[in-house]
């Protein structure tokens, strides 16, 4: 049927017999930047409940509908066409939402990008069009990695600061099927190159199981192995410096002993804080604890989240928990564990209910707190 329907505006600079063609292209890669566009913006609204991210992608399908019209549609011929049976098997499965995520904003690259070429010979508007919104789609991938990034944060109770170990991969896989979402690769003495291909196995382990993953000390390196983003204590790169040189949607941590370095952190842009050591630590030699009188400090005063650190293990969770932390970050108690998922799973319990006994506690009058023993 396609090719008996007429064009309204037939297009001057391309023979008659090509324009039924160029109208198919057309038409398909209109529809499947349309239809990556819903994927993504569903995710957007429903997962990340952005309506700004939400808005963009709207936005973007009804700029594109309004290029699809009656003239191209026309000449859809869903049975003649030969690549409907092509598939790849990669689109059979998806490890996850951040794969379904990079998938479809391939795909509507991909569309964009057939529809700025084609899209010059059916109007002369529609190449600059089409390249615009290709560029809108870059930076919506950006600020959508970037989003998704933080929320995990949020998210984020436990951070499992690594050290060196033989069991290093099994180690931190046992912590991920706890349910850790927040990996560090620390090592103080490796060289460069076990240092990147540590990492990269890292990186992928971590994606396997949408977990963030962070570098100690190293911005270099988290941008070689395209970390989710960097730790830096007070003698580490400036946060300024190294956010210039990681860009705007990556995640930098700094390390903090005292009020004023907490402040100045946070001043200067930190994503979140470590706070501590808690407890004087074999892990960190030579630094003196904080103590728990600094987490109470942090639990009335920081304003970005914050992980409580040093000496913490299941002995003295609770004491740290009564501080107010409502994050902590772990090296021996999970790196040495006999059990590291059982640990990290306990861990996890006993953030997650403190987590419901806060808002618990703070939906209550006070009497019932009270009177029913809820005050930690
Ligand atoms: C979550 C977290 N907090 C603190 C640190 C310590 O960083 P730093 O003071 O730079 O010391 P090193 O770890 O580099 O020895 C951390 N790594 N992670
Ligand atoms: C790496 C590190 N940084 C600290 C800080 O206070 O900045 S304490 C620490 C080590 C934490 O190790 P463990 O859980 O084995 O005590
Ligand atoms: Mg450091």
């Amino acid at each position: 049927m396609g090719d008996r329907y007429e064009l309204k505006k037939p297009f001057p600079n391309l023979p008659a017999q090509a324009q039924p063609a160029v109208c198919r292209i057309l038409d398909a890669n209109l529809d499947r930047a349309r239809e990556g566009l819903r994927i993504v913006e569903e995710w957007c609204r429903f997962g990340l409940d952005s309506s700004e991210l939400a808005g963009e992608c709207k936005q973007l399908r009804q700029e594109i509908a309004k290029w699809h019209t009656q003239d191209l549609r026309a000449f859809r011929d869903t049975l003649g066409d030969v690549g409907t049976d092509l598939s790849h098997p990669q689109e059979e499965e998806r490890a996850g939402i951040q794969q379904l995520l990079q998938a479809n904003l391939c795909r509507i690259e991909e569309a964009l990008r057939v529809l700025e070429e084609y899209g010059k010979l059916y109007h002369p508007e529609m190449g600059t069009a089409f390249k615009q919104m290709r560029y809108r789609i870059y930076t919506l991938e950006s600020n959508l990695l970037g989003y998704q990034r933080q929320q995990k944060l949020l998210r984020s109770h436990l951070y499992l600061v690594t050290s060196e170990s033989e069991n290093l991969f099994a180690v931190v896989e046992a912590a991920l099927q706890g349910g850790l979402t927040l990996v560090q690769y620390r090592d103080k003495d490796a060289d460069d190159d076990v240092r990147v291909e540590t990492a990269q196995k890292l990186r992928q382990l971590c994606r396997r199981y949408e977990a963030l993953f962070i570098v100690n000390d190293r911005v270099d390196l988290a941008l070689a192995v395209d970390a989710d983003g960097v730790h830096l204590g007070q003698q580490d790169l400036p946060i300024a410096m190294a956010r210039q040189l990681l860009g705007p949607h990556r995640i930098i941590g700094r390390s903090t002993t005292n009020p004023d370095e907490m402040r100045r952190a946070i001043a200067e842009g930190a994503d979140y804080i470590g706070v501590g050591p808690v407890y004087e630590t074999p892990t960190k030699i030579g630094k003196a604890a904080a103590g728990l009188e600094y987490v109470r400090y942090a639990a009335q005063n920081a304003s970005v989240p914050w992980f409580a650190i040093g000496g913490i293990d299941p002995t003295n969770l609770n004491d740290v928990l009564s501080a107010g932390a409502e994050r902590i970050a772990a090296v021996r108690a999970i790196m040495e564990a006999e059990q590291p998922t059982l640990v990290t799973q306990y861990f996890l319990s006993q953030l997650s209910r403190l987590q419901t006994l806060r808002a618990l506690k703070a939906h209550l009058p006070q009497s019932h707190v009270q009177s029913n023993n809820l005050t930690s």
